[in-house]
């Protein structure tokens, strides 16, 4: 399966995590926004689709920055994480599918609790979003 995800990023440098809904896998954890790519469409489709209905936001395809990606075991399945960078977006980010959101610095992120995959994916955002 692949999923894409998009690291939005503020201007304080701050990333927006959503929570896991209870109910779900991995219910609670802190993810990044995004969701898995469904057959025949293009992965930025999909991300700007997956944000219009979590977040409400509308994103446009040439905002969204190939970052990194994550390969990991999901519950016995292969799952192929694509991670964007996207810094501009309009409208305000509601928490429209998952239990809450937070902006976090990169650094921050490591206190919290996140889905396995997205460990080695924090750690470089911490190098391509630096304190300023
Ligand atoms: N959106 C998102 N998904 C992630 C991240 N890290 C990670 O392992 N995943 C996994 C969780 C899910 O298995 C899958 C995302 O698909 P989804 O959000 O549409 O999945 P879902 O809860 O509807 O379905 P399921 O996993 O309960 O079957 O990728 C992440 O940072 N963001």
């Amino acid at each position: 399966m692949t999923v894409v995800a998009a690291a939005l990023v503020d201007g304080d440098g701050r990333v927006l995590l959503q929570q896991r809904s209870p109910g779900r896998s991995m219910a609670g954890l802190w993810e990044f926004p995004g969701g898995k790519v469904e057959q025949g469409e293009l992965p930025e489709t999909a991300l700007t689709r997956e944000l219009k209905e979590e977040l409400g936001i509308d994103t446009d395809a040439a905002h969204l920055a190939p970052a990194t990606f994550a390969s990991a075991d999901v519950a016995g399945r292969h799952m192929l994480l694509l991670l964007y960078l996207c810094r501009e977006w309009h409208g305000e980010p509601r928490p429209l599918d998952a239990a809450g959101l937070k902006w976090a610095r990169p650094e921050e992120m490591r206190s919290l609790a996140m889905p396995p995959a997205d460990v080695p994916l924090v750690r470089l955002l911490e190098v391509l979003i630096p304190a300023f």
